[in-house]
């Protein structure tokens, strides 16, 4: 499902900081290259990434679900001078493909980029992180969240992306719900009721939840 009519999405582009080369490129060999090359943030994703980073004057942030690097690349751009990000992924078939975008964006030596099952790894990591992208497997968004719900400081973001889930969230009486659809359904519920965050559901791309720590 299209959320947005393809002129104004081409107009709401035209009208947002172009991309660099580098975001091209990455953008270019993932289509050519990769595996459901739609799951990459893209363009206007990209950059709120970036901006919404360089807004909050993150220091720390972490990523799930790595892919391809490119929005990876944009919360980096948006660290405060010295600021780190951590980003997992499972897929090491991806990983010097990878880790040669993170070199060629100047940033390698503030991106921690570590392979395997980011629900094993969040356990050993420190906080407290200013920013959290969820963008790994839908199934497990709600452990995500508990998982890193801790190591947010007061204040700190939680950002989730694919929570309309082309539309699938949408669900009509006696409608039979595939498993991930039931799982972003339930984790849209659990943000939204828990006492521990303020939220709001973004309509941008294929959704994408905001949550703000208290
Ligand atoms: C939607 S893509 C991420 C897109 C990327 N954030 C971007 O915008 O360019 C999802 C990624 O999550 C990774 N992934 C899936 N399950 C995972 C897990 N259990 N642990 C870590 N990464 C996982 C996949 O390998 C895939 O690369």
């Amino acid at each position: 499902m299209e959320f947005i009519d393809p002129a104004l999405l081409a107009y709401c582009e035209a009208h947002t900081s172009p991309e660099d080369a580098l975001l091209k490129k990455i953008t270019r060999e993932t289509q050519a290259k990769v595996l459901m090359p739609r799951m990459i943030s893209g363009h206007l994703q990209g950059k709120m990434l970036e901006l919404f980073t360089k807004m909050m004057n993150a220091e720390s942030i972490l990523e799930i679900g790595t892919y391809t690097g490119y929005s990876g690349i944009c919360l980096a751009r948006g660290l405060k001078h010295g600021g780190k990000l951590t980003t997992l992924d499972i897929n090491d078939e991806l990983e010097a493909m990878v880790r040669g975008f993170f070199e060629e964006s100047g940033l390698a030596n503030q991106i921690d980029y570590r392979l395997g099952n980011a629900r094993d790894i969040i356990p050993t990591l420190d906080g407290p992180f200013d920013l959290v992208f969820i963008d790994a497997d839908k199934f497990y968004y709600g452990d995500y969240f508990e998982l890193v719900i801790d190591k947010v400081r007061p204040g700190g973001i939680i950002l989730a992306d694919n929570v309309l889930w082309s539309g699938k969230i949408l669900v009509e009486e006696g409608q039979k719900i595939d498993k991930d659809t039931q799982k972003i359904l339930d984790f849209n519920k659990l943000v939204h009721q828990d006492p521990r965050v303020e939220n709001i559901l973004l309509p941008i791309r294929d959704g994408v939840l905001m949550a703000r720590k208290l």
